[in-house]
Parts: structure tokens; sequence; C-alpha cells
């Protein structure tokens, strides 16, 4: 795609990671959207806000969007004047559903459309400069290509295979967020043998659980890598997804947490008072450039 003049709109998933035992490794984009509308500018830098994270977030080149753009900028070598950036965000912050990995990669592919073109920013260096901001490649990978995705990193090169997906989700989420530095703050250095041979075999069960055999699911979705250790900062969230497995639903802990994600639909009474429920379908096609409305 060629470089945009006016202004463009660029639409992003959430996406939950990790998936149970997928840890650092498995992502699946989701349909519940931001959506940034960028403008290059003659001077200057305008930032607006609206939905989640207004009032909440910097409104100046600390905002997560624009730094993610200025990287971008600087790695191409060129940038424009001014940017007026308007964020319409749907994606809860600090809840499990990949709202930091949004923003990256909203922002570096608005600046990609901007200034550039895929010809000189293709996708494997964006999931780097994404990786690079975020610090683990399994929400940024997800964002920018959609689907399920396997996504890893060689020394420090990031890389990411994507998988068609079609599979029910139901998300709960609960009001208090927990930020993803303070879950991974909360994880040992080392883990068992045993534990990471258990989590080895159930993400590859996951794999093929979500793509062809969905009723593994309930198998493929354990994990002994990082919920337990978690469930000090989510005790609610941990106990909803036990209430929930024992009875056959599998559910897990989305991403960092606090969001609980169950692979099912028709399950909305086992939502805790004061939580949000939403219904949602994988999204298939990631972070799009939408013609500017
Ligand atoms: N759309 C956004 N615009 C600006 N900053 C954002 C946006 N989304 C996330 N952030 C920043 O990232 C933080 C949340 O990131 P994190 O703790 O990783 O939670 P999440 O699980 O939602 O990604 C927010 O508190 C905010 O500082
Ligand atoms: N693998 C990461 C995933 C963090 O996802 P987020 O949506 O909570 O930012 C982790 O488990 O720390």
């Amino acid at each position: 795609m060629s470089p945009v003049s006016g202004p463009l709109r660029v639409r992003v998933p959430a996406s939950s990671a990790n998936l149970g035992p997928g840890f650092d490794a498995l992502g699946l984009a989701l349909g519940l959207h931001d959506e940034l509308t960028v403008e290059a500018t003659d001077d200057g830098l305008v930032v607006e806000v609206r939905g989640e994270g207004a009032g909440e977030v910097p409104l100046d080149d600390t905002h997560l969007v624009v730094r993610s753009m200025e990287a971008a900028f600087s790695l191409l070598g060129e940038r424009p004047a001014g940017v007026r950036l308007t964020c319409t965000n749907a994606v809860p912050h600090g809840r499990g559903l990949g709202s930091s990995a949004a923003a990256i990669v909203g922002g570096l592919v608005a600046a990609r459309a901007l200034v550039a073109g895929e010809d000189r920013l293709d996708d494997l260096m964006l999931l780097q400069l994404a990786t690079d901001l975020e610090g683990h490649p399994d929400n940024v990978a997800p964002a920018l290509l959609g689907g399920l995705t396997i996504a890893w990193v060689d020394g420090a090169a990031a890389a990411a295979q994507r998988l068609d997906c079609d599979v029910p989700v139901t998300v709960f989420v609960p009001p208090e967020p927990v930020s993803t530095e303070r879950a991974r703050g909360l994880l040992p250095d080392t883990v068992t043998h045993a534990d990471a041979s258990f989590n080895a075999g159930r993400a590859a069960l996951l794999v093929a659980a979500l793509t062809a055999a969905p009723d593994r699911l309930i198998s493929a979705t354990e994990d002994r890598l990082h919920q337990t250790y978690r469930s000090l900062a989510m005790p609610d969230s941990y106990a909803l997804v036990r209430r929930m497995r024992v009875e056959g639903v599998p559910a897990i802990i989305s991403g960092a947490g606090p969001t609980v994600l169950a692979f099912a639909r028709g399950i909305d009474d086992f939502c805790p008072p004061g939580w949000v429920v939403h219904h949602l379908d994988v999204d298939p096609h990631g972070a799009v450039v939408l013609p500017a409305s």
C-alpha cells in the first residue's frame, strides 16, 4: 500500500494472550476494536481520546499511540510536521485484553500508512518494532495479523505464525484493572521440568483444539506456568475460572488478567455482579487501514 496524504482511519482488535498454557506465545485477535483517526498537519501534536482511557491516558507525546508512531517515523527517517490523532477506544485498559498492544500496533500501522508503504515497513519489521515496544510478542502478533497466532522471539528477532480460527468466545471483564507489569512481577524466575513439560503438551494440543478438535478444549486450556501464581492479584477471576472449569467450560485468565475468557456461549449466568460480559468472534483481519469517513 502507498502512503496516504489525507486523514486515515486504523481499526485494531483486542487480543487475548496465553490462552491458558501458551504463556508469551499464543494469542487470539478478538472482535472488539479501537479506532484511530490520524492526519498529518503543518505543526504540533493534538490528541483526543474517546471511550476507554479517556481522562486517564496522557494527551502529549508520551501517549502510547504517539510513542509508537514516533518509533516508526524514526526507523523510516521521515515524519510529518505535525499530527492530529483521535482515538475512539473500546478495548478496556489493564484488563488482559491487549489494550497496550492495540495502541502500539495501531500507532505503527497508522505511521506506516502516513509516511511509507508496506514495501518500506513490512509486517515482519512492524511486528519487531511492536514486540520491542510491548516487551513480549503474543498480543501484538494477533493485533497485527488477526486470527490465532503463535509468536516467538529468536534472540531478539520476533516472528509469528498465523492460523485461521473460528471459535465462540465470551469474556467476563471485572471492574478493576491489574497492570500487566504487576502480574508479570508475580511470576517465579524458574519452573520445574514437570510443569514446563505439562504446558508444552497442553499448548500443542490447544493449537489443534482451536483449529480442528474443539472437543479437546478443556484439557488443552490447562496451565501450570502463570495463572496460579497470579491468583493473589485477581482472586475473584481465578475463582471464576475454577468454577467454570468444574462445570466443563474451557475458561482461562485472559492475558495477564484479570478478565476471564471462555471458549463457549450461553454461560452469562456465571457473570459476577458488576462485571461486563462480551460475546466476541475471532477477528480474522488484525489491524486494517480504512477509508476516512
Ligand atoms: N489505547 C491506548 N492509548 C494510550 N495508552 C494506552 C492505550 N491502551 C493501553 N494504554 C496504556 O497501557 C496501559 C495498559 O497496559 P497493560 O497494563 O499492558 O494492560 P492491557 O492488558 O490492557 O494491555 C494503560 O494503563 C495505558 O497506560
Ligand atoms: N504473555 C503476557 C500477556 C499480557 O497480556 P495483557 O493483555 O494482559 O497485556 C503475560 O501473561 O504477561
